[in-house]
């Protein structure tokens, strides 16, 4: 790619996309565009085809897209070398700009022969003999072979980790319950005192295992809680000794870990090209493989490394990341929408949208360009958030059906359940209440609609007029809808690189870094300082008013 990126406003492309939105973005109508067009479902929708284990489908025909826009859209994703971009990123150049890494989650999960090469050195055997030592490691504590300190075989796992050293392994352990091998798993993340002590209540100092996940290994969380985790387990047995059967470390430091007392040989190991955020396919998923066996763990990577693939490989009209991204920059930039759900109708999938809170937040969350200039006329990452079906419909679907607000929403949901109880029952109501919603939200309800209701339950006058507005439905409420055949590890493993995919495609539109996060420091060094200001209880005046009464009313409520 020749040089930096134009602003993403003067890109003639974009020009032109501004024009339709303001001509016709305001007129778009979905139901409408079915009507016109018999073919809309075939021509917005893909289906991947995966070898083993059914197809993907995304269905996007239900958005306020014409073709006119559509095709502008994926020309403005050429217009923006998304193509080469991501060939930059799979071959290993330092994307990451501000930290002058490698963005290489792809060679993770890389099945292949091929090498990849950072500074020149190919990664992958590296890659491969932490798989290998994982793969052993996760063998010898289901078998039985690694025992505790007493002689006690591992029941429990607590994976201590924050952020991408705990998000990922805990969404995905949750999404792969029913592959679980037996080992009961906790997630200790907040320093907050009662999250470790409610685990530490539960489990058994004889047959636990901690793991300690931190990429850096100076994330003061997670120092605070394996060190309490650490006393705690001294305290039952009284030997140092101990330490090396229950604890293990997973981090790119190893001078931290052995400091911390952990020995290098219970160490798993990766590398600076890993974002703590992408790293769920790194030694970080070794409490995944510990809850699901590592034949389960490589099948994700499989999923991922297929979806990858077709990330490299498929024209963008064909390129599911792609278009989610897309469509995305169209809702963000042209309609202003501030928000998008994520909406699985799964509740295997209950962290899925928790999890991509910081995997786009964390990533498209930025306000400088890559050249360093400030971003004025554009939005970049939006907020995402989201629960699964069908809780949310009974909790914030109102303000997606009638408030004033644009959600484009994406609705993930599985052909078949894990759990076929009451001869199925159950799931096909969830999935009725699925394909409901999406249809709801496209097509409303007008007042003529609302009326003959209202008049057929009897309702008639001034009664009815006055409650008439309040039975509206406006309708033309964008939504995805990506369905599988059943939530297994290769497609969990696909339906994570899709979105991360998404994301980094819509950071090269806005021309971001997405792999730094500089964002959260400010918040930890202004703990630093007041940190020592609550050792004892004498009054504080080195903050403004506001941090100064805050500090001081808690400093006066300590007794
Ligand atoms: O894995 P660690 O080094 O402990 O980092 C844990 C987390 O904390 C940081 O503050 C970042 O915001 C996250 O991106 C990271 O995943």
């Amino acid at each position: 790619m020749a040089g930096p990126l134009p602003l993403l406003t003067t890109e003639p492309v974009y020009k032109k996309l501004q024009v339709h939105y303001k001509e016709n973005g305001e007129k778009i109508c979905i139901k409408e565009l079915f009507d016109k067009d018999p073919e809309r479902f075939k021509k917005f929708s893909l289906r991947i085809s995966t070898p083993n284990d059914g197809d993907i489908l995304l269905d996007y025909s239900k958005n306020r897209i014409t073709p006119e826009e559509w095709n502008l859209l994926l020309e403005l994703a050429k217009a923006r070398h998304v193509g080469e971009a991501r060939d930059a990123m799979m071959s290993g150049q330092a994307i990451n700009i501000t930290e002058n890494r490698a963005v290489l989650h792809i060679a993770l999960r890389n099945r292949g022969e091929e090498a990849i090469l950072v500074d020149g050195k190919n990664v992958m055997p590296d890659v491969r003999a932490e798989l290998t030592h994982m793969k052993e490691f996760t063998n010898q504590v289901l078998s039985g072979v690694w025992r505790g300190f007493t002689g006690k075989q591992i029941t429990d796992v607590v994976n201590i980790g924050i952020g991408g050293s705990d998000l990922g392994p805990l969404m995905v352990t949750e999404a792969l319950k029913p592959y679980c091998k037996g080992l009961r798993s906790h997630f200790v993340s907040n320093i907050d005192g009662t999250h470790m002590a409610e685990v530490l209540n539960k489990v058994n100092y004889e047959s636990t295992l901690f793991i300690i996940a931190s990429k850096t290994f100076t994330t003061q969380e997670t120092i605070t809680n394996a060190t309490s985790a650490k006393n705690w387990l001294l305290d039952k047995t009284k030997d140092p000794a101990a330490v090396a059967k229950h604890f293990v470390a997973l981090s790119t430091n190893k001078e931290k870990v052995t400091e911390f007392g952990i020995d290098s040989k219970n160490m798993f190991g990766f590398w600076d090209w890993v974002g703590g955020r992408y790293s769920l396919w790194s030694a970080i998923g070794l409490s995944i493989c510990l809850s699901i066996g590592f034949e389960n763990f490589e099948q994700l990577l499989e999923g991922a490394h297929f979806m990858d693939n077709h990330f490299k490989t498929a024209p963008f009209e064909q390129n599911a990341p792609v278009i989610l991204a897309m469509l995305g920059i169209w809702y963000s930039n042209f309609y202003n929408a501030e928000t998008h759900a994520i909406l699985p109708y799964d509740q295997y999938l209950h962290r899925f949208a928790a999890y991509f809170q910081q995997g786009d937040m964390e990533s498209n969350g930025k306000f400088v360009t890559k050249t360093g200039s400030k971003v004025v006329d554009y939005n970049t990452g939006p907020i995402i958030w989201g629960e699964p079906g069908t809780n949310g419909q009974h909790a914030f679907y109102q303000l997606i059906h009638q408030g004033t607000r644009l959600i484009p929403c994406d609705f993930i949901a599985p052909a078949q359940t894990h759990n076929p109880i009451a001869g199925g029952a159950h799931h096909k109501i969830l999935l009725a209440n699925f394909l409901a919603q999406t249809e709801a939200l496209m097509s409303g309800k007008t007042s003529e609609q609302a009326k003959a209701e209202l008049t057929k339950a009897g309702m008639s006058g001034e009664k009815l007029e006055q409650l008439l507005p309040h039975k509206v439905f406006t309708g033309n409420r964008p939504t995805n809808s990506i369905v599988v055949k059943k939530v297994t590890p290769f497609i969990l493993g696909a339906l994570i690189a899709m979105y991360e995919h998404k994301i980094f495609t819509q950071g090269i539109i806005w021309d971001i870094n997405s792999f730094d996060q500089w964002g959260v420091e400010l918040g930890k060094q202004l703990a630093k300082a007041i940190e020592p200001e609550l050792a004892n209880k004498d009054n504080i005046s080195s903050h403004d008013a506001s941090t100064n009464g805050l500090i001081n009313f808690i400093k006066s409520n300590w007794s």
